[in-house]
């Protein structure tokens, strides 16, 4: 349909009733599958689920979550909250950031782009740092386009790089940070063969170190902030991969929860603290984990915590990770255009719905399900509830994330009788 072409208005739903409240629970990490031993949702026991799936099976449906059903690249491509939540808030599919980026790579686009002749203006006397998730997760991020990003730099005339890496093991499996830190050496090497001063010089795991979201723990960005901006870290050492091995060493430690590491010379002297003139290019597709560094290092009013010191540089963001914020000014890619949203229809039909989450997914079930938009459309028909998160506490070992909470306030919306149409909420890793 083109966008001249349509109309605001819903027409009534065929058979569901006016007047009962409608609620869509998002149950992330969910799935059916292959049912096999290393099924978990096929080996637990799930009696409410089984009960509705047997209660009404002319009912139940499969929404396919991953690959080009949901705006990503290929069928490889696994799903994950970002593009699930922007498909099923928007009843559409759209190309996804990660497909955006590949697609300016392929073409060249992306180096010709206002964002890259932005930052190429400090590769002559400045250090072109890049920061983001070391991964070929294809969630937040990808190695190969951070390659091509390097190679694109270094063929327009950068003559200094420094990489800040985040270690994964979320997206991927535990341990593969090794790998991933030897392909980008082994990419650093080449670059340095041709006279380019090209360089890791800093680390630390995605959970511990400048990932957070939705202003959840900004202990976690100021770890980053201090390592990556300042060049100061409880760990040091002359190179990254020892780094990786040394701290995964450590009883029970991981990628995700990696200590933030700074790389230092022979001197002791960190070798790439982000000075005035550099560049800053955060190479993550993805928003949420984004938003809070690139809030730190874009604004100048910000109080989250004692940034020491501001350099004056230019940062892009891969993408632009808050179109209303217009965060951060300048990127290297058009984020995709997710227009015409479920939540915006509803309102324009004065449905008054209710969302909520948890804080480490409240973005999911508003900024995502609303077209990476953030804020309300009509305060006076929505209401969102974030119930805060549990802090110091790894997902992993305690999977519960705020579900009985979450559900409570489900129910009390419903039976408040406010929201006369719809309920929307989630929950996250819950079997039940
Ligand atoms: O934690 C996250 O950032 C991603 C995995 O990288 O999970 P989800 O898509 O469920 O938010």
């Amino acid at each position: 349909m083109g966008s001249t072409d349509f109309s605001w208005k819903l027409p009534d739903h065929p058979k569901l009733p006016k007047g009962k409240t409608v609620a869509v629970i998002v149950l992330d990490g969910w799935g059916e599958a292959n049912a096999n031993e290393y099924n978990c949702i096929h080996n637990a026991e799930t009696p409410t689920m089984d009960s509705l799936k047997q209660g009404a099976p002319e009912h139940w449906r499969l929404v396919r979550a991953h690959g080009k059903a949901v705006g990503l690249p290929t069928e490889d491509d696994m799903g994950n909250s970002e593009v699930g939540h922007n498909a099923l808030g928007a009843g559409r599919i759209f190309a996804q950031g990660a497909k955006l980026v590949d697609i300016a790579l392929e073409t060249g686009k992306i180096f010709e782009g206002d964002g890259f002749n932005y930052i190429k203006e400090s590769f002559e006397t400045g250090t072109l740092h890049l920061i983001g998730l070391l991964s070929d997760g294809g969630v937040h991020s990808r190695l190969d386009q951070v390659q091509l990003l390097l190679k694109g730099a270094s063929e327009r005339g950068v003559k200094r790089v420094r990489l800040h890496i985040l270690t994964d093991g979320r997206d991927v499996l535990d341990g593969s940070s090794v790998g991933f830190v030897e392909t980008l050496e082994n990419d650093l090497a080449k670059l340095r063969e041709k006279g380019i001063d090209a360089q890791i010089a800093s680390g630390g795991g995605r959970m511990n170190v400048t990932m957070d979201r939705y202003e959840n723990d900004w202990g976690v960005v100021k770890r980053g902030w201090d390592a990556q901006v300042l060049g100061e870290a409880p760990h040091k050492f002359t190179n990254a991969l020892e780094a990786i091995k040394t701290l995964r060493a450590a009883p029970k430690a991981n990628d995700q929860y990696l200590p933030p590491f700074v790389i230092v010379d022979e001197s002791g002297k960190s070798v790439g603290p982000i000075v005035d003139g550099d560049a800053v290019v955060t190479f993550n597709f993805r928003a949420d984990r984004m938003t809070m560094l690139a809030k730190a290092l874009e604004y100048e009013k910000f109080d989250n915590f004692d940034r020491v010191r501001v350099p004056k540089i230019r940062y892009a963001g891969m993408l632009e990770y808050d179109g209303e914020l217009k965060l951060p000014k300048h990127y290297l890619v058009s984020p995709p255009e997710i227009d015409r949203t479920s939540g915006e229809y509803l309102v324009k039909n004065g449905v008054r719905t209710f969302a909520c989450s948890e804080t480490v997914k409240f973005g999911h079930v508003t900024f995502f399900w609303n077209g990476n938009r953030s804020g309300y459309f009509d305060e006076k028909l929505e209401e969102y509830v974030e119930i805060p998160s549990d802090s110091g506490i790894t997902f992993n070992e305690q999977p519960l994330m705020k579900a009985l909470e979450i559900g409570e306030k489900a129910r009390d919306a419903i039976l408040s009788g406010k929201f006369d149409q719809v309920s929307k909420w989630i929950i996250g890793w819950f079997l039940d």
